[in-house]
Order: C-alpha cells, then structure tokens, then sequence
C-alpha cells in the first residue's frame, strides 16, 4: 500500500510522489484510489496521466517482461504526482520470480543476455546506492557498455 501525503505545489511545478521509474518485476497489478488521479505514463518524454477507473486494475509490464520478450513488451516507465489538497492510496502487487530464476527470451539475435532475477534486483540495489538512480536494463544488454 502505498500513500502519498497531500503536498503544496510551487506554482508551475508538479511534486513526485515517486520518481520517473520502471519495475523491476514481471508484471505489477495496480489499483489506484478511484477519487484522487496522479500516476502517469511517460512516453517519448511526454507525460500521460492515467485516469482513475474504480471497475479496472491497471496492469503494467516490468523489466523482466521486457528482457523475457526481447523488447516486445516494454517496461512502462511512470511516476506519481502529488496532489495539492488530499492525500491519495495505491495499492500494488509486484509479481516476481523467485530469485534463482533465469530471464532469457531464446529470440535470436537476443537483445539481453542470460540473467537471473538476483542478479538483476542485486545490480538495482547496486547503482541506487553508488549512482543515486536505477540503470535497468540496459546493464543487461548484450552489448552492454557498463558491464
Ligand atoms: O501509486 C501508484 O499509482 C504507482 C505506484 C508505483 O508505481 C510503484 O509502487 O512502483
Ligand atoms: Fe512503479
């Protein structure tokens, strides 16, 4: 459960309730207070908001969905913005492999080499810390430039 405290915005600007991100799951079963909007998709560098729908869960593609489907499916990139005068909930539930699972997508030529689920989230965990931002997939490439 996530909740996302009402915060005052300075004119022309939007407060992140969460940063620009992808998960770093499979896939990611999102519900989002039917009253209060405030998650967008971020495509080609523009922002959509995602309006509420009591009726519908809202089901993103993670990373690894992206990698298993050699870039088919791509990881949506999206974020929270913060509204002025009330707080707002979400509620998410990040379906993940267990640990020691392997991602490939067999496709040829692959775009991502063979990874397990560890590995991926230990690397997350690794660049947060040392680079202040998640890296993701292109880490993972086969012709990878930071590997
Ligand atoms: O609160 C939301 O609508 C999105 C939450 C989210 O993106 C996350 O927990 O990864
Ligand atoms: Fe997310």
């Amino acid at each position: 459960m996530n909740r996302y405290p009402p915060c005052p915005m300075p004119p022309a600007a939007a407060v992140f309730g969460l940063m620009p991100h992808t998960d770093s799951d499979f896939l990611t079963i999102l519900y989002q207070d039917d009253q209060v909007g405030g998650l967008q998709l971020v495509k080609d560098g523009k922002c959509f908001a995602v309006k509420p729908n009591p009726q519908a869960l809202i089901v993103n593609i993670g990373d690894l969905f992206q990698a298993w489907s050699n870039g088919v499916y791509k990881s949506v990139e999206h974020r929270v913005v913060t509204n002025p005068h009330v707080e707002r909930f979400s509620t998410a539930y990040f379906f993940c492999p267990s640990y020691d699972t392997e991602i490939e997508s067999r496709c040829e030529p692959s775009i991502y080499r063979k990874f397990s689920f560890k590995e991926y989230r230990q690397q997350v965990q690794e660049d947060v810390g040392k680079l202040g931002r998640k890296v993701g997939l292109s880490r993972f490439t086969v012709n990878a430039i930071y590997s």
